[in-house]
C-alpha cells in the first residue's frame, strides 16, 4: 500500500523532466485477481478434498495415488504462489516517458550535467571477442555528452594481453570515430552496425570510406593477434605500448593469477581527438587475481572499477554495461540524466535509471525467448509503480552514492579517496604515478579484506545474480529506482542462440536466485522488515524463489500423465461443475499472460515460444540449477560460465530459420525428452481407449472420458514438437544426439513401468 501511494504522489504534474502514465491493463488487472484469487483458493480446496477419497477401484493400491495427489498439491500450492507473487506487479504498473527537449532546454548541457562513468565488463576474448568489446566501447565513447565529462573503464576479467591491444588499437581508432559521428550526426554510433546497416550520407562518402578503411584494418589486426594468441613486436609502435605488454611475458602471467594490470589509454585532459577537440577517458583494467583469494565475479570486477575510477575520474553517475551490450542511441545518458536532474526526483528516488535489455539477430518467433519480455519489460513496469524496477546488469546508470549505503545513513568508505561525492583530480594528470599507485593498490585482491566492500558497499556478493541481489539490497535500504523503456532501445545486446547455450545461463540465474532467497537476505524475513514494503517483497519472491517453477511443471509434466495411462482419475470429469474451474483457472492465467505479452508489442507466435521455453527451463535449468544450489552445500561450488557470444555459421542459419539446436549431449535435454516421450504415450494411449470405448459402449462412456488428462498430455505434445522433430525427423547437425536419445529413451521406460507396478 506504502508503495502505491508513494508512486502516485510520483505520478503528480510536478513531475518536469518526464511523465507517468498508468499501464492501459491497470484496471482490468485489480477487477480480475480477487476474482481468480477465489477460484485459485476453491481449486485448493477441491484438490486437498481428493487427498481423502476412497481409492477409485476396489483392487488399486491407496499410497501411491495418495502420493500422486498430495504432489498435486503440492504443485498448486506452488504454483498459486507464484500467481500471488505475480499480482504485486500487477497492481500498479506505469509506463515513463522523458523530456528530453525539456533537459535540453533547461539544464544549461555541459555545465550542469554530472560526470558520467561507464563500466564495461569482459571476462574472456575467447568468449567475448575483443573485437566485438571494442565496438561496444566505441559506441559509448561516441555518446552525445560532454566529452570532458565521459571516462569509459573496461574491466578484464579474462587479464589478456589480446584484449588491451584490441582496445590500444581502438584508443587510435577512437580519434577519428567520435569527431566522424559528431560532425555527421551519425546515431549508429557501434562502427560495426554503421558499416554493415549501409545507411551512409552520400556527402561524406569519401570519409566514409577512408573510416570505413580503418576500421577494418583495426578488426583483421585484432582478428589475427586473437588468433595467433599473441601480441607480436610487429604490432606495437611506441617503447610505452611495448612496455605495457611485459608483464605478460612472465610465466607465471595466467588468468586467474596475475598483477593488476592498469593503463590509461586516452586521457581526457591531455588527449585530443582528430578535430581537435576533447576526447573522454578510456582505462583498461585488469585486477589482480590469485588462486588463492575468491574474486566474486562480475560483482568483484565492477567493485575494482567503482575504486580505480573514484582515483581518476570518481563521477557521480556510473553506467554498468556487459561487453555485448553496445548503445545503440546516442541520447541515452540524456534520457538518464531526465530523472537525474528531475528537480521533484529527490536522489532517494533515482538510485539508479534501469534500461530494458534488448537483443538483437532474434529470430522471427524468438524462439528461445531470449527477448525475455516478462522479465525485461512487462514485470519491469510492474515494480516501476513500487519501488521500481530490479537491476538487471546491464543497461543501467547508477548514482555513485547509492553503492555506499541508504540514502539517509551513508557508510563511509575506508579511505577519503572514495567518498562518492568527492570531486577527483580536478588538475593533475590521471597518468600520473600517485593516481596509478593508488589505482593499483585498489585493484588488489586482497585489498577487500576487512572492508565493506560486497556487503554494505558496492555490488553485493553472495550470489551468481549479483544484479538481482544488488537491485533488491538498494530497495531495502529505501532507495528507489526508474524503468527508462524509450521507443529506440538504448541498448543491444546478443542473446544466446543455442539451447545449450540458453540452458547454461539458465541455469546459473536458477542457482544465484536460490542464493539470495535460502539466504539471510532472503525476502520473507530481511525483506519483510526492511524499507521495501510489502508488494515489493512479494513481487521479489517471485524472483528469488524463481527455479522452483521446476517443480510444479515437472509434476505436471509426469503424473496426470501416469495416471491416464493407468486408468486413473486425477481430474473432475467434463460433466462435474469443478472441470469448468480448472478450465477457468487455466485460460486465465494463460490469457491474461498473451494479453500482457502482446500489449507490449510481442506477437502471439513469440508469446508461445516463451510459453514453451517457460516449461523447458522448468524440466532442465531451473532443476539442473536447483539440484546444482543444494549441491554447493557439499562443497561442489558452482562458477559463472561467461555466455558464449561467438557464433557457428552453420548454427546461426538454423537458428535464423526457427530450428532448435540441440546437436551435443548434455543431461539437461534428457528431461524434457523424457517429458516429451511420456506425454505422447499417453496421448496416444489415451485417445486409442478413448475411441475403442466409444465404438463398444456407446453413448455413456463418453461421461468417463478423463478430458483434463487428455488436454494435460496434449498440451505437453504441442509444446514438444522440436523435441519430437529432433528425435526423429532431424538429419542436421542440431538434431538431437543419439546419446540423449538412447538416454532418454530409457528413462522414459523405466519411468512408464515403474508407473505400472505401482498404480496397478
Ligand atoms: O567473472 C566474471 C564473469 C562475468 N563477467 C562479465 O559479466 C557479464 C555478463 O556475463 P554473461 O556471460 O554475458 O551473462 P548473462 O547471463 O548473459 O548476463 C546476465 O546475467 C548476469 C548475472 O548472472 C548479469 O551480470 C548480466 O548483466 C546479465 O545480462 C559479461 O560482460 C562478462 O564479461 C565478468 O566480468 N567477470
Ligand atoms: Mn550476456
Amino acid at each position: 500500500m506504502e508503495d502505491r501511494t508513494a508512486a502516485g504522489r510520483r505520478r503528480t504534474p510536478a513531475a518536469t523532466l518526464h511523465t507517468v502514465k498508468p499501464w492501459p491493463t491497470t484496471t482490468f488487472n485489480r477487477i480480475f485477481a480477487p476474482i481468480n484469487l477465489l477460484a485459485v483458493l476453491a481449486l485448493l480446496y477441491h484438490r486437498a478434498t481428493q487427498l481423502f477419497l476412497p481409492p477409485p477401484t476396489a483392487t488399486s493400491s491407496q499410497p501411491p495415488i495418495f502420493a500422486i495427489t498430495l504432489a498435486l498439491l503440492v504443485a498448486d500450492l506452488i504454483l498459486a504462489f507464484m500467481w500471488a507473487t505475480h499480482q504485486a506487479l500487477r497492481m500498479n504498473p506505469i509506463r515513463r516517458r522523458e523530456k528530453l527537449d525539456k533537459l535540453q532546454n533547461d539544464v544549461v548541457m555541459g555545465s550542469e550535467l554530472p560526470g558520467l562513468d561507464v563500466f564495461i565488463c569482459t571476462a574472456d576474448p575467447y568468449k567475448e571477442p575483443p573485437i566485438r568489446v571494442v565496438n561496444t566501447a566505441l559506441s559509448v565513447m561516441a555518446y552525445d555528452y560532454p566529452r570532458d565529462k565521459l571516462s569509459v573503464y573496461l574491466s578484464d576479467d579474462g587479464g589478456s594481453a589480446l584484449t588491451l591491444f584490441a582496445f590500444m588499437e581502438a584508443a587510435r581508432f577512437a580519434r577519428r570515430w567520435l569527431p566522424f559521428c559528431d560532425r555527421n550526426k551519425v546515431v549508429e554510433r557501434n562502427p560495426a552496425v554503421f558499416f554493415g546497416s549501409g545507411s551512409r550520407c552520400s556527402d561524406v562518402a569519401g570519409e566514409v570510406e577512408e573510416i570505413q578503411n580503418m576500421y577494418e584494418s583495426m578488426k583483421v589486426k585484432v582478428e589475427r593477434v586473437l588468433e595467433s594468441g599473441k601480441v607480436d613486436e610487429q604490432y606495437l609502435d611506441s617503447p610505452q605500448e611495448r612496455e605495457a605488454f611485459e608483464q605478460w611475458k612472465s610465466h607465471d602471467f595466467t588468468k586467474q593469477h596475475h598483477p593488476a594490470v592498469i593503463q590509461v589509454l586516452v586521457e581526457s585532459k591531455a588527449d585530443k581527438d582528430g578535430d581537435g577537440r576533447t576526447m573522454p577517458n578510456l582505462i583498461y583494467v585488469s585486477r589482480e587475481k590469485s588462486n588463492t583469494s575468491p574474486h566474486h565475479f562480475k560483482a568483484g570486477a565492477l567493485n575494482v572499477l567503482l575504486r580505480v575510477s573514484a582515483t581518476m575520474s570518481n563521477g557521480p553517475i556510473v553506467l554498468a554495461v556487459d561487453c555485448d551490450m553496445y548503445s545503440n542511441d546516442p541520447k541515452t545518458p540524456l534520457r538518464a540524466m531526465c530523472y537525474f536532474c528531475d528537480p521533484n526526483l529527490g536522489p532517494e528516488n533515482s538510485a539508479y535509471v534501469q534500461f530494458p535489455q534488448k537483443y538483437h539477430g532474434i529470430n522471427k518467433n524468438d524462439i528461445y525467448a531470449g527477448e525475455f519480455q516478462r522479465l525485461f519489460q512487462i514485470q519491469a513496469m510492474g515494480f516501476d509503480g513500487l519501488r521500481g524496477p530490479n537491476h538487471v546488469g546491464t543497461g543501467c546508470f547508477f548514482r555513485r552514492r547509492a553503492f555506499f549505503g541508504p540514502p539517509s545513513s551513508p557508510v563511509t568508505p575506508e579511505i577519503p579517496e572514495l567518498q562518492p561525492d568527492r570531486v577527483a583530480n580536478k588538475h593533475g594528470s590521471i597518468r600520473s604515478g600517485s593516481v596509478l599507485e593508488l589505482a593499483h593498490e585498489l585493484a588488489g585482491c586482497n585489498y577487500e579484506s576487512q572492508t565493506h566492500w560486497g556487503s554494505k558497499i558496492g555490488y553485493r556478493y553472495g550470489s551468481l545474480v549479483e544484479d538481482l541481489f544488488t537491485g533488491y539490497t538498494l530497495h531495502c535500504e529505501g532507495w528507489r529506482s526508474v524503468f527508462c523503456c524509450p521507443e529506440r532501445p538504448a541498448f543491444l545486446g546478443d542473446a544466446p542462440i543455442s539451447l545449450l547455450d540458453l540452458l547454461t545461463q539458465q541455469k546459473r540465474w536458477a542457482t544465484g536466485v536460490l542464493e539470495i532467497g535460502f539466504s539471510r537476505f532472503t525476502t520473507f524475513t530481511y525483506g519483510l522488515r526492511s524499507s521495501a514494503g510489502f508488494l515489493t517483497c512479494l513481487a521479489y519472491s517471485q524472483y528469488v524463489l524463481w527455479s522452483i517453477w521446476s517443480v510444479p511443471l515437472t509434476i505436471y509434466s509426469f503424473l496426470p500423465q501416469i495416471a491416464l495411462l493407468n486408468g486413473i482419475h486425477l481430474f473432475p470429469k467434463a460433466t462435474e461443475a469443478w472441470f469448468w474451474l480448472y478450465i477457468f483457472v487455466f485460460v486465465g492465467a494463460y490469457g491474461q499472460d498473451a494479453l500482457e505479452f502482446v500489449l507490449v508489442g510481442g506477437t502471439v507466435q513469440r508469446w508461445w515460444s516463451d510459453q514453451r521455453i517457460w516449461l523447458l527451463r522448468g524440466l532442465s535449468s531451473h532443476l539442473f540449477g536447483t539440484v546444482e544450489y543444494f549441491l554447493k552445500f557439499l562443497g561442489i561450488a558452482a562458477g559463472f560460465n561467461v555466455t558464449s557470444k561467438v557464433v557457428d555459421e552453420e548454427q546461426s542459419k538454423r537458428y535464423d530459420q526457427g530450428i532448435f539446436e540441440f546437436g551435443v549431449h548434455s543431461p539437461m535435454f534428457v528431461p524434457p525428452t523424457v517429458a516429451a516421450l511420456i506425454n505422447l504415450l499417453a496421448l496416444v494411449q489415451g485417445l486409442v481407449l478413448v475411441l475403442v470405448g466409444i465404438c463398444s459402449g456407446g453413448a455413456d462412456v463418453a461421461v468417463d472420458v478423463p478430458v483434463v488428462e487428455l488436454l494435460v498430455a496434449g498440451f505437453g505434445v504441442v509444446n514438444s514438437w522440436p523435441i519430437y522433430e529432433a528425435v526423429v525427423l532431424r538429419s542436421d547437425d542440431g538434431r538431437m544426439p543419439l546419446k540423449t536419445t538412447v538416454w532418454s529413451v530409457a528413462l522414459a521406460l523405466l519411468v512408464y513401468g515403474s508407473g505400472s507396478l505401482l498404480l496397478r
